[in-house]
């Protein structure tokens, strides 16, 4: 994007946006409630014109998308395998293969309205995925999901990302969710406020007046490894890239969440830190 920008009724949705997001790049938007972040999106998607300014797409790209809000009729009964298909048609072994990428295969005749949050957003993922994009546009990719289903999730994308050898744009609401594995952080706020690495960004003054000194810390959050992880059908995988049925024989006997090395974000806006 070239110093993109959208303007409705006489008023600029978002202006200037200069953007690109390169194969195997992540970037994720962030910013406050109305700063433009899915305008932006939809700018990249080509979903919406650019009033002003450019925004191009390498031809014959393929995209996939996971957008924000979802029109569909909850009332209506709809499995996981027909939903998959609803957008573009997937055969049996295509829609197989992206559950099984994002760990819900087992879920395939499951009804789409009793997903907890976090299948349902693994759910869409697949879709998104199950084409093999070029670029992967990701509206909001945890919502609805807990702390620790968001740093899984998170971590999904990235090792999705690095399979597909795709480029994705993220759009994360929550400054609490930006994670290590972002190359890109770009901070809107009807225009881009401030961009760079995310700790670059959490360092800005321009990002620091717009939400507080202590969204600085929180953006530290997602700066940890992992000593193992635990998959979506309750296994555990070790550092050694080995697989259990649960993690009682390594570092989380008693406890797992002391024994992860990660910081964790308390209720509000305290930051605490686990061994
Ligand atoms: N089609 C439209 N016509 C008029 N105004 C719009 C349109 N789409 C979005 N807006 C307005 O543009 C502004 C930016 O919206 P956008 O959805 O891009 O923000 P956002 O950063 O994604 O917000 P949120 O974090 O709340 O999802 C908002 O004030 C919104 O009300």
């Amino acid at each position: 994007m070239e110093q993109a920008g959208v303007r409705r009724s006489e008023r600029w949705l978002v202006r200037g946006v200069d953007l690109s997001v390169a194969a195997g790049e992540i970037v994720t938007l962030i910013g406050p409630n109305g700063s433009g972040k899915s305008t932006t999106a939809k700018m990249a998607l080509g979903i919406l014109k650019p009033t002003d300014g450019k925004a191009y797409r390498r031809p014959g790209l393929r995209i996939g998308y996971v957008p924000q809000k979802l029109m569909i009729d909850w009332t209506l009964p709809l499995n996981v395998r027909r939903f998959m298909s609803l957008t573009s048609r997937l055969d049996e072994g295509e829609a197989k293969a992206a559950l099984e990428r994002t760990g819900v295969s087992h879920l395939m005749q499951a009804e789409v309205r009793h997903l907890s949050g976090g299948e349902m957003q693994r759910v869409l993922l697949a879709r998104a995925i199950a084409r093999k994009p070029d670029l992967l546009v990701l509206d909001e990719p945890v919502q609805g999901v807990d702390y620790s289903g968001e740093i899984a999730i998170y971590d999904l994308i990235s090792k999705l990302g690095e399979e597909l050898g795709c480029g994705i744009l993220m759009i994360s609401h929550d400054l609490h969710v930006v994670m290590a594995a972002t190359d890109q952080v770009v901070c809107l706020n009807g225009h881009v406020c401030c961009r760079g690495t995310p700790t670059a960004v959490s360092q800005s003054p321009a990002f620091r007046e717009l939400f507080g000194h202590r969204a600085g810390a929180a953006l530290a959050v997602y700066e940890h490894h992992h000593d193992h992880v635990h998959l979506p059908d309750g296994r555990v995988r070790h550092a050694d890239g080995s697989v259990t049925d649960d993690c009682a024989g390594e570092h989380c006997a008693d406890d797992h969440t002391h024994h992860h090395g990660h910081a964790e974000v308390a209720t509000g806006s305290e930051v605490k830190t686990h061994a």
